[in-house]
């Protein structure tokens, strides 16, 4: 008989009604026998034994709370399970995916889990073309236990129709970092919006979100986006026993070392300062350094390669000053930590819970310290004001999206884009840039991401590409023989070029680079991506239309603009507030359990009972002197957020352009509030 359709949809967001068990000893076994750890913590036994019931979950556990055993550990017992209730055939336990955006972790977990048996692998753009041939061979025949990826992974139609062929099915779908997911969090990523959507398509039989920072309204957006109910809400508390959280004010960001040495001195151990900028923490590093302390400086512009070895030693040495920016800290998995310091004002209290709980993850007392002064403002607005662009900016964006040519295409056609020359052409971050690309895609559902492609291409021959020269006539063989460039090293192919000229598909042409990479032929590199686009809707062709997706976009974004400065108030707030710290960080997160001290008595507020006393934030006012000033250096008129930029110092592609960055009036009204307005009158 046939079934209705819904009786086939096995996806997430069918409601169940059944309860699920809290306990599972099949989990435990499984915990004992392949991960060598004698018991659970916190709440992971109930989440495994929903997730393994069929049921989906969300888990908001803290830093180091043991959220991986809790995807990790129902991953390896799906087939074994099977195979006790002999529900299905040895090779149809099907795989589990790990969405992680953190690339190093995914690299350390899965050497922990080969270690352990189990066939764990990443797919990320280091595997050579045997290795990703050899993990979609595995992947068919259902051999791989668990695939990490990162959220980007899932623009690729190739990647999301090979996952549908994987036999056995998507037995489960964990999402790390979930908080990305919604929009009120302090770090949301487009890419994750389109994770539920996966999920659907690819019918993962349940999901688990994980992340350790969440508060009640994200919790609850992560929860509605794969329509989990509130009885697969998994939450503990954020409070820390052994943390002391001290908050200290300077009148001057200077007034700062004398403080951090004298406490580092008397606290010795294992440390990590946060600062915002990447200058600023090679310059504390230098400073502690020639205080005698053993310190080194950590952030996203240094090479993978001194980034590990820094890492690695942090993780040997009891007595290391790391002083970073917040690229440091994700996935390091040191129990002895100290102290942590800020340095600078953390962006939210997400962020600051965040860092804290890197310390102390051995139980033992460690001090969190915070010093705030009123310079730290500038450095966050510079943040904050510099995500949004002009409106003009998001207007000419959309033209070149909403071009002639796309607006003749039809639906199912595609058109290619470089979100880097956008970037640059129309003066707007890459992050800011990404968000309005998935709002056209999932608010506006005009287009959709596929497959991105390689804009460059370039190869060194080997002494069977001179061979084959003689021998291999085939068009894209020729295509290529014709049309490509060699300089020093290296052959520069254009592909497109190339396939015109012989009149073949551009994929011939890079099938055939890429088969002759693999059997060392020649040697490739790809980089330059291009985004691709397949549109779903007719693409607007009025301005009316136009200017209205031009204006929500705006108005969108003035929003987040918002939330981020609230954000860093609410931060202050936390830190110069009559009341204890620890209490207000956990009702933060909505986390006001039984059991919680009324005060904690290890932060400033309980240690003092004073509130901290933050110096007065003077902006001066803008004149209209100070404003020609800045005029007679800019000659141009067309916008007066980028004018507003330049003078209060905020960098941008097109002041990059311009060379403006080095005028004299670029960061002259540092010390004013950001106002727009002064520069829109003119
Ligand atoms: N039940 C347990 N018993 C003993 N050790 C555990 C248990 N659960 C997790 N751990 C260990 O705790 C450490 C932290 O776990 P894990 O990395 O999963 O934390 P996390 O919640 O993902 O943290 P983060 O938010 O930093 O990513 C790991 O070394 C892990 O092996």
């Amino acid at each position: 008989m046939k079934r209705k359709a819904e009786d086939d949809d096995n996806s997430p967001r069918k409601k169940s009604t059944i309860v699920a068990p809290l306990k599972s000893p099949f989990a435990v076994k499984i915990l004992n026998e392949r991960f060598g750890i004698p018991g659970f913590r916190l709440e992971q036994e109930a989440v495994i034994a929903r997730l393994l019931h069929g049921e989906s979950a969300v888990v908001v556990f803290p830093t180091g709370g043991g959220k991986s055993l809790c995807y990790q550990v129902p991953a390896v017992a799906f087939p074994e399970l099977d195979k006790e209730l002999n529900s299905r055939g040895a090779a149809d336990g099907g795989v589990s995916i790990v969405v992680s955006p953190l690339i190093a972790l995914m690299k350390d977990q899965v050497d922990a889990l080969s270690r352990r048996n189990i066939y764990a692998v990443a797919m990320d753009s280091s595997k050579t073309r045997e290795e990703f041939l050899q993990i979609n061979s595995d992947l068919r025949e259902g051999k791989v236990r668990i695939l990490y990826c990162a959220p980007e992974r899932l623009n690729n139609e190739g990647f999301v129709a090979s996952i549908k062929q994987v036999r056995g099915g998507v037995r489960l779908i964990a999402i790390d970092e979930a908080h990305c997911i919604s929009e009120w969090g302090h770090s949301f990523r487009p890419d994750y919006l389109k994770v539920a959507r996966f999920a659907i398509e690819i019918k993962a039989e349940r999901v688990v979100c994980l992340t350790a920072t969440a508060t009640l309204k994200v919790a609850q957006d992560v929860c509605d986006a794969f329509n989990v109910p509130p009885s697969g809400l998994f939450r503990t508390t954020m409070y820390r026993s052994n943390l002391r959280l001290v908050v200290e004010s300077t009148t001057t960001k200077h007034a700062k070392y004398p403080l951090i040495f004298k406490f580092l001195r008397a606290h010795p151990g294992p440390t990590i300062i946060y600062v915002t900028l990447q200058k600023q923490s090679e310059m504390l590093a230098n400073d502690l350094r020639q205080q005698g302390f053993n310190a080194r400086s950590f952030h996203a512009g240094m090479q993978t390669d001194s980034k590990t070895q820094l890492q690695d030693e942090f993780m040997k040495n009891d007595n290391m000053v790391i002083c970073a920016t917040i690229a440091f800290g994700m996935g390091i998995d040191k129990a002895t930590i100290r102290n942590v310091i800020h340095f600078d004002i953390p962006s939210s209290i997400e962020g600051y819970s965040q860092q804290i709980g890197r310390a102390g993850r051995d139980g033992l007392l460690s001090n969190c310290l915070f010093y705030l002064c009123p310079e730290d403002f500038y450095l966050r607005d510079v943040f904050v004001y510099g995500n949004l662009p002009s409106i003009q900016s998001v207007k000419e964006f959309l033209e070149d999206v909403f071009s002639d040519e796309n607006v003749a295409k039809d639906v199912g056609e595609s058109f290619e884009i470089s979100q880097y020359s956008q970037g640059r052409k129309f003066d707007i971050k890459p992050t800011t840039l990404s968000i309005m690309y998935a709002q056209l895609e999932l608010k506006f559902g005009l287009i959709r991401a596929i497959t991105p492609k390689y804009s460059k291409y370039e190869f060194e021959a080997t002494s069977r590409y001179f061979a084959a020269q003689n021998w291999d006539k085939s068009p894209a063989a020729m295509a290529v023989f014709k049309t490509a460039d060699k300089k020093a090293k290296y052959h520069h192919i254009d592909v497109d070029a190339a396939a015109n000229r012989v009149g073949v598909k551009r994929m011939d042409v890079i099938r055939k680079l890429n088969d002759w990479n693999d059997n060392n032929t020649i040697v490739l590199r790809t980089s330059g991506v291009l985004n691709v686009y397949s549109i779903v809707q007719k693409l607007p062709s009025t301005d009316d239309e136009r200017s209205d997706i031009a204006e929500k976009l705006f108005a969108q974004m003035e929003d987040r603009q918002q939330q981020d400065l609230q954000r860093t108030k609410d931060v202050v707030k936390l830190a110069t507030d009559r009341a204890c710290i620890s209490r207000k960080v956990a009702a933060y997160f909505g986390d006001e359990s039984v059991g919680l001290p009324k005060e904690c008595g290890h932060c400033s507020w309980c240690e003092t009972h004073k509130p901290v006393i933050l110096g007065k934030h003077a902006y001066k006012p803008t004149t209209a002197a100070t404003i020609a000033h800045v005029l007679a250096h800019v000659p141009d008129r067309d916008d007066p957020r980028y004018l507003a930029r330049i003078a209060f110092g905020i960098g941008s592609p097109r002041i990059t352009q311009a060379k403006l960055g080095s005028s004299p009036v670029f960061e002259s009204l540092s010390d004013h509030d950001f106002v727009v307005r002064s520069f829109a009158q003119l």
